[in-house]
């Protein structure tokens, strides 16, 4: 199932250009189903992101309902807010997992503009203070994260997409015709260990561990820890005490002493250790 990740500000138009994209689809690729999964298709109200837990429990809702859609050919176009990064690194792996292809767009309208579109909407509109504390919550896409890319920005006053123009032709080759890329080889095996090695090993994840402390110490439990342009540590909700955060170091190293991961990889396959371990991934 290639994923069509939507992302942007409330009331910027995400729900216009992710039908543009569905209708630019079934022009061109006629064999594929498409599925829509947005807040409005699983009856999620806007007022689940007034409270931490609800907004969990939508998002697990929407993860279970991509993963309703598993096939290699259907399109699953994911309409919603979708401003946690931790949260497009989760479905980016899900398209991962299965193998295919992933791309996100990102509406970028203004602010401005999209409180102009919110006030004259008829029908359930954002509350001015909920409208604001999103804009300030989002986390804008960067095509640099393996989870945001590649990335098609729309600017506001792009005309409708169709097949033949704008975003759209790259889009659809990045969705119909790229090749999948490889899963992850966290740990690609060297002919020998050297000290240096070890040194590395100890010295990097001690630093993801302390990365965590700190943020944990902020009221970041349940927040997103970014190791690396390709990896994150996405934390449980509740705080993972310092013990257990050091008695996980210290399996992972033992297990990766012996079989050596490249240098620049170590951050990426502890994160991905991490999040196993807190059952986040
Ligand atoms: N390009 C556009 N020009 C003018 N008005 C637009 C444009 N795109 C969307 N709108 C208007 O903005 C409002 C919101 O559009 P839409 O539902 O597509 O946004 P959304 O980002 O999906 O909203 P929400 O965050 O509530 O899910 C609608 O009233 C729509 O008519």
């Amino acid at each position: 199932m290639p994923i069509i990740l939507i992302t942007g500000y409330p009331c910027s138009g995400k729900t216009t250009r992710a039908h543009e994209i569905i209708a630019a689809f079934t022009e061109m690729a006629p064999d594929r189903k498409l599925h829509l999964v947005s807040e409005d298709t699983l009856d999620i109200d806007k007022s689940v992101y007034r409270d931490a837990k609800q907004e969990k429990m939508a998002r697990a809702n929407i993860m279970s309902s991509i993963k309703r859609y598993l096939s290699r050919e259907d399109i699953v176009v994911v309409d919603g807010l979708n401003y946690i990064k931790g949260f497009r690194y989760q479905i980016f792996c899900e398209a991962k997992a299965e193998k295919t292809t992933y791309a996100v767009v990102h509406v970028g309208t203004p602010v401005e503009v999209c409180q102009a579109w919110n006030e004259s909407v008829d029908k359930n509109p954002w509350d001015k203070d909920l409208f604001e504390a999103l804009v300030f919550r989002y986390e804008e896409p960067n095509d640099m994260n393996r989870w945001d890319s590649p990335l098609y920005t729309l600017p506001y006053s792009d005309p409708a997409i169709t097949p033949n123009q704008g975003i759209f032709p790259p889009l659809f080759e990045s969705i119909i015709h790229a090749k999948v890329k490889p899963p992850n080889f966290a740990t690609i095996l060297k002919p020998a260990v050297s000290t240096d090695y070890i040194y590395e090993l100890d010295k990097q994840t001690q630093d993801v561990v302390k990365r965590i402390v700190d943020l944990q110490q902020e009221g970041g439990a349940g927040q997103t820890v970014v190791v690396s342009n390709d990896d994150a540590v996405m934390l449980p909700v509740e705080n993972v005490s310092i013990a257990q955060l050091q008695r996980l170091r210290r399996n992972f190293v033992a297990l990766n002493k012996v079989r050596q991961i490249d240098g620049g990889r170590i951050k990426g396959a502890f994160a991905e250790f991490l999040n196993r371990n807190f059952g986040t991934e």
